[in-house]
């Protein structure tokens, strides 16, 4: 395993959950990232879906004690440059593009590039790359379909994202190839919008105590 992906696995190991953000006002990150913090998820991913993520990275990568700030959605190279500039310690992909394995190529922060059929695994493990999203989970097959890509892709770890809740997280966190898993659940909108940040905490608590 590369030093690179050693990084990436350290960051995806901080915690059984990594929330997925989408910061519609800037002025929500630190607070929000604060509270995910307090309960115990450290690596935050941000996505690159509003005017306001980029800002929102920057914020917390640099007031945010304990967080590690990445960024989501990113689908080409200039967004994977804008991100790391913004102080991104890792990058999060839905799928794969060579543009986006010749950029990451370029740089110290590590991609976790998507991917949901065996012959994307194949071809990203080609590129030497062991680590990587399912995506979209749920509706790609489940977990189920990913304990079935255990043993012919044994050695690929994943971060299934999409359709997971503190509801089923557990089926795929007991499966011998994840390591995490990505959700929004952590920070619903409606929370974020009343600014209970207290709420957060307990929602990011109860995802904390998931694995063990
Ligand atoms: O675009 C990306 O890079 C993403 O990370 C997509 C997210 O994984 C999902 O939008 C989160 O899925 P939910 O937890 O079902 O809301």
């Amino acid at each position: 395993m590369s030093a690179k992906s050693d990084r990436l696995l350290s960051t995806l190991k901080l915690a059984p959950v990594v929330p997925v953000l989408v910061i519609d006002d800037v002025a929500t990150a630190v607070p929000l990232a604060r509270a995910l913090v307090a309960g115990g998820l450290k690596a935050i991913e941000i996505t690159l879906r509003t005017p306001a993520a980029l800002e929102a990275i920057r914020a917390v990568a640099n007031e945010v004690e304990g967080a590690v700030a990445g960024a989501g959605t990113i689908l080409n190279a200039a967004q994977f440059e804008a991100a790391v500039e913004a102080g991104s310690k890792f990058i999060v992909s839905p799928g794969t593009t060579q543009e986006l394995i010749d950029v990451a190529n370029d740089h110290e922060v590590p991609l976790l590039p998507g991917a949901a059929t065996a012959s994307e695994v194949m071809g990203l493990r080609e590129e030497g790359y062991d680590v990587m999203k399912f995506f979209p989970a749920e509706q790609a097959g489940g977990a189920a379909y990913l304990k079935s890509l255990s043993s012919p892709l044994a050695g690929t770890l994943f971060c299934p994202t999409g359709g997971i809740s503190l509801a089923n997280a557990r089926d795929y966190l007991t499966l011998p190839n994840v390591v995490c898993v990505g959700g929004s659940w952590v920070a619903p909108k409606e929370l974020v919008a009343k600014g209970d940040w207290a709420g957060i905490t307990k929602l990011a608590a109860e995802a904390f105590v998931l694995k063990g």
